[in-house]
């Protein structure tokens, strides 16, 4: 086992008779960026509550480097929660440096840190605006700020990139990547998937409270089935259809994706194709976290919520 790893071991948690957490485990390296992804209602909330201690487990434990998650441990980690935290009167500096405070910082301390990452985050200019005068955008980039600002030695992220503008994603995407290479480890939800996929070392799937997959994304997809893209410019919709062994992922126009069954020829596709006319790309392809995802995730939208409903 890594040091300084955050690890979730057979965690599990029930709501009355919703179970949303059945043994879920898996483990956050130091120095990685973990994604925790699944559809609405999958668990990711509770499985980051249950790390922050803010609500108990009724089985399994979190460790952090080795040793349960206590009262004292919890202080190292910085969290952003779901549902937001901040004390929508209090002015920005103010929050933070009361918030570092809180963590045990020197007064001095707690102001360096404040200021440090209110600069880091593009917040200078509103540092003395309260709270809720802030756009969204800015309120959540106060939120990271708030996780951080007693470097802690975990972050656990509950959404951190919903309805951040393509900048704040930038900016954020570079804090979070940046705090990682400090050898803290990194774990956060998103629904975007592509975002994920581009930022993550590793991510987990959990599905209606089970961990379905946990990986890189190229080990997650290194079973699937072969994938091509075939651009062919003059070839009328369809073309691939009754081609043998060969199911059609997508055809847009301008590009078809096709995936092969084992025992299928490439070359026939590729002979199929010309047969259309000019062939300007045929290339193996792999295939995409949110395609993955659907297939590990087979029911569409909500989860149990849905199901119940
Ligand atoms: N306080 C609660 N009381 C009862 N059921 C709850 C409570 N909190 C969560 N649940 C249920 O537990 C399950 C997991 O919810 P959770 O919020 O952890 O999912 P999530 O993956 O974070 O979803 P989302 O992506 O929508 O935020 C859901 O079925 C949800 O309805």
């Amino acid at each position: 086992m890594p040091d300084r790893a955050l690890e979730f071991d057979r965690v599990s948690k029930r709501y009355g008779d919703i179970v949303a957490l059945d043994a879920v485990s898996f483990e956050v390296r130091p120095g990685e960026l973990y994604g925790f992804v699944g559809s609405n209602g999958a668990g990711k909330t509770t499985a980051m509550r249950i790390a922050l201690g803010v609500l108990a487990a009724d089985g399994g434990e979190v460790r952090y480097a080795g040793s349960p998650v206590t009262h004292a441990t919890r202080t190292r980690i910085g969290y952003m929660p779901e549902e937001r935290g901040l004390y929508p009167k209090m002015k920005v500096l103010d929050q933070l440096v009361y918030l570092a405070e809180l963590h045990g910082l020197a007064p001095n301390e707690a102001h360096r840190n404040a200021e440090y990452w209110i600069g880091k985050l593009g917040l200078t200019e509103r540092r003395r605006d309260e709270v809720l005068k802030l756009s969204l955008g800015n309120q959540q980039r106060v939120q990271l700020a708030a996780a951080l600002v007693h470097d802690p030695a975990v972050l656990v992220l509950d959404e951190p990139f919903s309805g951040l503008d393509p900048l704040a994603v930038d900016v954020m995407s570079q804090v979070l990547r940046d705090k990682a290479s400090t050898g803290v480890p990194v774990v956060f939800s998103s629904h975007q998937l592509d975002l994920v996929e581009r930022l993550c070392d590793r991510v987990g799937i959990i599905r209606s409270g089970r961990m379905v997959a946990s990986g890189s994304v190229t080990e997650l997809t290194a079973d699937a089935a072969t994938q091509l893209s075939v651009r062919a410019p003059r070839a009328q919709p369809g073309w691939a259809a009754t081609l043998p062994w060969v199911r059609v992922v997508s055809d847009s126009g301008s590009e078809t994706v096709l995936e092969l069954e084992s025992g299928a020829d490439d070359q026939a596709v590729l002979a199929a194709a010309l047969a259309t006319g000019p062939v300007t790309e045929f290339s193996r392809r792999r295939p995409t976290l949110t395609e993955l995802f659907r297939n590990v995730v087979s029911d569409n939208g909500a989860e149990r919520e849905g199901a119940g409903a």
